[in-house]
């Protein structure tokens, strides 16, 4: 059968397989079973997927044990089916071979293959990352296995992918170098021209390849002349700590665009060891390695990852190949380095000390993708048809090692500190500047909108304001302390007062007194002095009249406001509370403001109001001022002390004013509202209600500190509601606990009566029993009463209930119970015949309080029978004495 196929030239091999036009048609038969236990999806020709029942026949299922190994930390394994060629097609008697199970959506499902013939007890399962069936795309196989391998070489890691399996299932084909690498090709375009697709499509990296086979455990390059010590077909392996293991003289190339890439490959394809054996037509004779080193610089970063590609040969049974000559080295060669490859990864996947990497050079060169730094992804090839069912389970049992086999990704990552530095200094720098620029621009915002506001105060302070104003300004007391150079407006500037009097007063010395005597220079000075003084006082006591009536005014004004604010307050109360108009404040607000509404009398809200505002506590209007008599002319003072105190009352006048408008001033902007508070005690008592006047502060407070009392307590009991659930929890497992300890100790207590009420049946059977004819009379010790009642309480309870019988007691019972007794007294030694009893006998404890007249259920004898097994217990030497009292001793009584 496989003969024809060899005979095939290369360009006829897709004639070998069944077109992909025709695919529904052709995998349906590839997956039908004699059995048809395995179903082909209609609408998944990919998939075949197996019934219930035949997954239930499975009787083998190769478990995959995760210990230790998470999926992110191994060699990522996927196996691929080979579409049949059309003569295993053919061989439809017992066409089956391997039900492929995609994984799950969860990303840690495993895929499962199952290899045999459905209910064969030889069938088996195998789990990997990924199972693809024969219709399969390269594309989706490139994408599930090599993409990700990919991304990790673009971040700086070290990357192999490797195709593994018989001869003639696929290997070279899924690598995609079978003849020549063509990127047109979209359908059979393999995992080589993919990859470089994705690096190049990356952008930004440097690219540099190697092309390598090894043939017949040489190494050859395939791109190479030769390096300077010459032959390019047998290349040594060399290692270096910094770029672990490297071929010595391999030809590398740089590349700058997939093109490029491909004209090399296919270059290095021509001079690979092909040739067609029985098995495969396009049989790869030698393991071809493609290394693609990937740079990217970015900033001060510099990742260097490296790809490696290989296809490996194929494994091959030389009878079924039946190589020759050159054919058969080959294979040799190929088998002898795929089971060193294989003693490698049995050695990594138990996790064993040695591993055999120096037995091959194949081994040696995929040595780093494989000892755990790297990222590996491994494609294992099948055939479909049962007679590669050997070779399938021997590539699966491969595959499933490869599982076991750890490896994390290490990326390699060069940092160009220096070049760090100076960068991000340039960045600092160019910060720096548009931060300032940025800082200038808004200073200058800023002093422009300050420059405004200062103009705008300046003239709002320079204007008289107009009273109408709903809340009119201030009249304008300029109080600016003195500042050289400046002219000052202010009358109240005490320093400037005290001043003029100092003045007025070295004037008088230096005149050498106050008269007509002075000197006129003197006196002018004397004159304007003590005229501004006056002014001063003048101006101060015109200041706080001023200020007095601006207040009445906007008491005035807002009495009118707060009196519509009342009124219409108390319309919505008397809405709510249905009252009637003319209610003053409504029943539901004091209500809701309960005990602290505070009424007050008509007089006393007077009072109040008076206090605040027209009581002497208040004197801003009673302060002293001199506007009503005009002063006194300088040559009225007839002395110069009087003068002077004039000048203190002066002095005196104008500190006072200033303390009241200062005062006044103060009051005023810091609590505004207070005029309100006040307007609104006098309205309410304004309006007849003489009864009740809210005092409105007291009401907020009362209401802040009550909302505060109410948060507190929420906090409370919050807190308590915790633990009261903690406690009850506590008392609930407290509960649970007792009701377990209780029932124990019922249980406990009815084992004890249910012990002692047999025991009392015991005794009573024992007495009511009549003396079975012809039994034997052996006398009774008190080791076989204990043999009989092993309760020692029970015995001993019998004892003394016999001992302790009278001739009346005995006498009352039945004639033969009668004899029974008197027998076991005799035998007791109570009836003062010598019976011998054994020393060790009843040492029981004196308690026992057993009253015959408790006996329970009549026909319960299990305790009986238990009890006398348990007397069979007992040592064998009492056995022996005692063992013919079991059909007497008691049972006679
Ligand atoms: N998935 C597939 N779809 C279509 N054709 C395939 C597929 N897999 C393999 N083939 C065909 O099967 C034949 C053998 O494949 P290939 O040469 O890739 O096998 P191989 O495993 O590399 O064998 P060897 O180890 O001998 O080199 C080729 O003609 C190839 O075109």
């Amino acid at each position: 059968m496989w003969s024809t196929s060899s005979a095939a030239t290369p360009s006829t091999t897709s004639s070998h397989l069944t077109s992909t036009s025709s695919n529904a048609r052709a995998w349906s038969s590839f997956t039908r079973t004699p059995s048809s236990s395995l179903r082909l999806s209609p609408t998944n020709t990919n998939t075949t997927t197996m019934s219930t029942a035949s997954r239930s026949t499975r009787n083998e299922r190769s478990t995959f044990d995760r210990t230790g190994v998470t999926n992110e930390s191994r060699v990522r394994v996927s196996v691929r089916v080979r579409p049949p060629f059309k003569d295993e097609v053919s061989e439809e008697k017992n066409f089956y071979m391997t039900t492929v199970i995609p994984p799950k959506a969860n990303q840690d499902d495993l895929a499962s293959i199952t290899l045999g013939k459905p209910g064969s007890s030889k069938q088996r399962e195998f789990l990997f990352d990924h199972t693809f069936g024969p219709t399969t795309s390269q594309a989706s196989i490139f994408n599930s296995v090599a993409a990700p391998v990919i991304e990790d070489v673009l971040k700086g890691g070290n990357g192999t992918v490797f195709a593994y399996g018989q001869t003639g299932t696929g290997k070279t084909y899924t690598m995609g170098i079978l003849q020549t690498v063509e990127r047109e090709d979209e359908e059979k375009k393999g995992v080589v021209p993919r990859a470089l697709e994705m690096i190049f499509n990356t952008g930004g990296v440097d690219v540099t390849m190697s092309f390598m086979q090894v043939y017949c455990e040489s190494i050859q390059d395939l791109l190479g002349v030769g390096g300077a010590e010459g032959d390019s077909n047998n290349l040594q392996i060399r290692e270096d700590p910094r770029k672990g293991f490297y071929v010595k003289n391999l030809c590398e190339y740089k590349v700058t665009a997939y093109m490029e890439a491909q004209s090399l490959i296919n270059m290095g394809l021509e001079n690979r060891a092909m040739a067609p054996t029985l098995m495969n037509i396009t049989s790869s004779r030698s393991h071809t390695v493609l290394t693609v080193k990937v740079t990217s610089e970015n900033s001060s970063h510099r990742k260097t990852g490296k790809l490696l590609l290989v296809d490996l040969a194929g494994s091959e049974r030389i009878r079924r190949t039946t190589s020759s000559g050159v054919r058969l080295s080959e294979a040799r060669s190929i088998n002898a380095s795929l089971s060193a490859l294989g003693n490698v990864i049995a050695a990594l996947a138990v996790g064993s000390k040695h591993v055999p990497f120096r037995d091959s050079k194949l081994t040696r060169i995929l040595q780093d993708s494989l000892s755990g730094k790297a990222s590996t992804a491994l494609v294992a090839t099948v055939g479909p048809a049962p007679v590669n069912e050997a070779e399938s389970l021997s590539t699966l049992m491969f595959a499933s090692r490869c599982m076991h086999v750890k490896s994390t990704p290490v990326f390699n990552e060069e940092i160009d500190y220096a070049d760090m530095c100076a960068k991000l200094q340039v960045q600092l720098a160019t910060a720096d500047q548009v931060c300032l620029k940025k800082l200038s621009i808004e200073s200058e915002k800023y002093e422009s909108i300050i420059h405004k506001l200062a103009t705008e105060l300046r003239t709002m302070r320079s204007e008289d304001r107009d009273e109408g104003d709903d809340i009119a300004p201030l009249p304008h007391f300029d109080k600016t302390p003195k500042t050289s150079g400046r002219k000052r407006r202010s009358s109240f500037d005490m320093s400037a007062a005290v001043d003029t009097k100092n003045v007025i007063k070295s004037l008088v010395q230096t005149s050498g007194g106050f008269g007509p005597n002075s000197h006129d220079a003197v006196l002018t000075a004397l004159n304007l002095s003590y005229k501004m003084l006056c002014q001063c006082a003048d101006e101060s006591s015109s200041a706080v009249a001023k200020f007095h009536k601006w207040r009445l005014v906007q008491l005035e004004k807002h009495k009118e406001t707060a009196k519509d604010d009342l009124k219409r307050e108390g319309e919505r109360e008397r809405e709510k509370d249905g009252m009637e108009a003319n209610d003053g404040i409504g029943e539901g607000l004091k209500k809701s403001l309960g005990p602290h509404l505070q009424p007050i009398t008509k007089t006393e809200s007077r009072e109040r109001i008076a206090a605040r505002f027209d009581g002497p506590q208040d004197s801003i209007d009673s302060s002293p001022h001199l506007l009503t008599s005009p002063h006194p002319e300088l040559s009225d003072f007839a002395t110069v002390s009087e003068l002077m105190d004039y000048c203190d009352v002066l002095l005196k006048c104008i500190r006072i004013n200033g303390e009241k408008l200062e005062l006044g001033l103060w009051k005023t902007s810091e609590n505004f509202y207070s005029i309100k508070e006040d307007l609104a005690e006098s309205n309410i008592e304004r309006r007849g209600r003489e009864e009740e006047v809210v005092n409105w502060s007291f009401v907020l407070k009362y209401l802040l500190s009550t909302n505060s009392k109410l948060r507190r307590q929420l906090n409370g009991r919050e807190n308590l509601t915790q633990v009261l659930d903690s406690g009850r929890s506590k008392l609930d497992a407290n509960a649970f606990n007792m009701r377990t300890k209780m029932s124990v100790m019922e249980d406990m207590q009815y084992d004890a009566a249910s012990k002692i009420q047999a025991g009392f049946r015991k005794i009573r059977s024992l007495s009511d029993t009549p003396l079975p004819a012809g039994s034997p009379q052996t006398p009774m010790s008190p080791g076989s009463i204990k043999k009989i009642l092993p309760d020692e309480r029970v015995a001993k309870a019998l004892i003394d209930r016999v001992s302790g019988m009278t001739e009346e007691d005995i006498s009352a019972l039945p004639l033969q119970a009668q004899a029974n007794v008197r027998k076991l007294r005799v035998e007791l030694g109570v009836d003062n015949r010598k019976i011998p009893i054994e020393t060790e006998a009843p040492s029981f404890a004196v308690t026992p309080v057993v009253k015959s007249d408790q006996g329970g259920d009549e026909d319960d004898d299990d305790d009986e029978d238990e009890s006398s097994e348990e007397g069979e217990d007992e040592d064998e030497d009492e056995e022996e004495t005692d063992s013919d009292d079991e059909g007497g001793g008691f049972s006679q009584i």
